[in-house]
């Protein structure tokens, strides 16, 4: 079996995709595993469901291949129990919850049982009988999340599946992509916000105008831990953990930031040196000033935005 073909792992190749003269999408490369959440970010138009439309076989890449478990989607023997999608949110208004699931069921030749026990699972059996159309925007996400479901697929892509969540929602999306991928299930999720997504993902693919810019565990990305120390006497402090082996930097207004997660350490070493202490605290990365960094660097600048050409 060749890398690619580990099932339910998802390899996108040097893929490109240009509509006219217009490149929607530049030689990406990226790698989603099983058993792992995966957030695929970006700003508006940087590309997100373009690369997720060509993954899914709905429009051909220009150049350049996107397999799942080694395969194209077009390729796949079982697509419907190997990948379950819900990119937008498309309703007949009309019909009611269980008729659409129905329709998808009928179309993927998957037993019409599923569709209550889907909905059921999302949460919104209440609302089986209730047309579409006057669903709620969490309710439509639950229902593409149903509908993507409904196959049991090893995949998941969902399309920005946190939008118009309220706080409990986004709660219970958590804990339910958190348990599919705990099944061994491969998760890959859109969002334009780094932040809005950084306790539900395992690892990162961000990209700005249809190129990748940065890609990894969310570990790496959050960067090493940190330690913010308030003292009036940053200079000894720095002094003593550098005799420690720390390494700290001191803002102009004396504030001293530790490479560290060890906030006993930095305590102690404050305590032995005889420095007061003010207020001593694990730094949290800054995701959201970090995501616009990687995305609104001057190479980076929105090409979506600003003045017509
Ligand atoms: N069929 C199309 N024809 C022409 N341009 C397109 C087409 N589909 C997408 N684009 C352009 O490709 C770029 C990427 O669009 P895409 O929808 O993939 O971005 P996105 O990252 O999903 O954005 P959003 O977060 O706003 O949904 C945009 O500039 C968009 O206008």
């Amino acid at each position: 079996m060749t890398d690619d073909a580990v099932p339910g792992r998802i390899v996108v190749s040097g893929l490109h995709k240009t509509f006219g003269h217009f490149e929607a999408v530049t030689d990406l490369s990226f790698t989603v595993e099983p058993g792992r959440i995966t957030g695929f970010l970006g700003p508006n138009g940087a590309g997100k469901t373009t690369t997720l439309r060509m993954l899914l076989g709905l429009i051909h890449p220009t150049r350049g291949t996107a397999t799942i478990g080694g395969a194209r989607y077009v390729d796949l023997p079982h697509p419907t129990q190997t990948v379950g999608a819900s990119l937008e949110a498309n309703f007949h208004p009309g019909r009611t919850g269980r008729n659409h699931l129905r329709v998808l069921a009928a179309a993927g030749g998957i037993p019409d049982e599923r569709v209550d026990e889907m909905l059921h699972l999302v949460g919104i059996p209440a609302a089986a009988n209730k047309a579409a159309g006057g669903y709620s925007m969490g309710m439509r996400q639950r229902l593409g999340l149903a509908g993507a479901m409904l196959g049991d697929p090893q995949v998941l892509v969902l399309d920005e599946p946190a939008n118009g969540l309220d706080p409990e929602g986004i709660r219970w999306l958590r804990q339910f992509l958190r348990h599919l991928a705990g099944e061994g299930r491969t998760i890959l999720i859109s969002s334009h916000l780094l932040s809005e997504v950084e306790h539900t993902v395992d690892d990162v693919v961000i990209i700005a105008n249809g190129r990748s810019v940065r890609s990894g565990p969310m570990e790496e990305i959050r960067g090493e831990p940190k330690v913010l120390v308030r003292t009036p006497n940053a200079g000894l402090l720095v002094e003593a953990l550098t005799a420690r082996g720390v390494q700290s930097a001191t803002d102009p207004d004396g504030t001293v930031h530790a490479v560290t997660g060890d906030l006993a350490l930095i305590g102690d070493t404050a305590l032995a040196a005889g420095v007061a202490v003010h207020e001593l605290r694990t730094e949290q990365a800054d995701l959201e000033a970090l995501f616009f960094e990687l995305t609104e660097a001057p190479e980076n600048a929105n090409r979506n935005l600003g003045a017509a050409s």
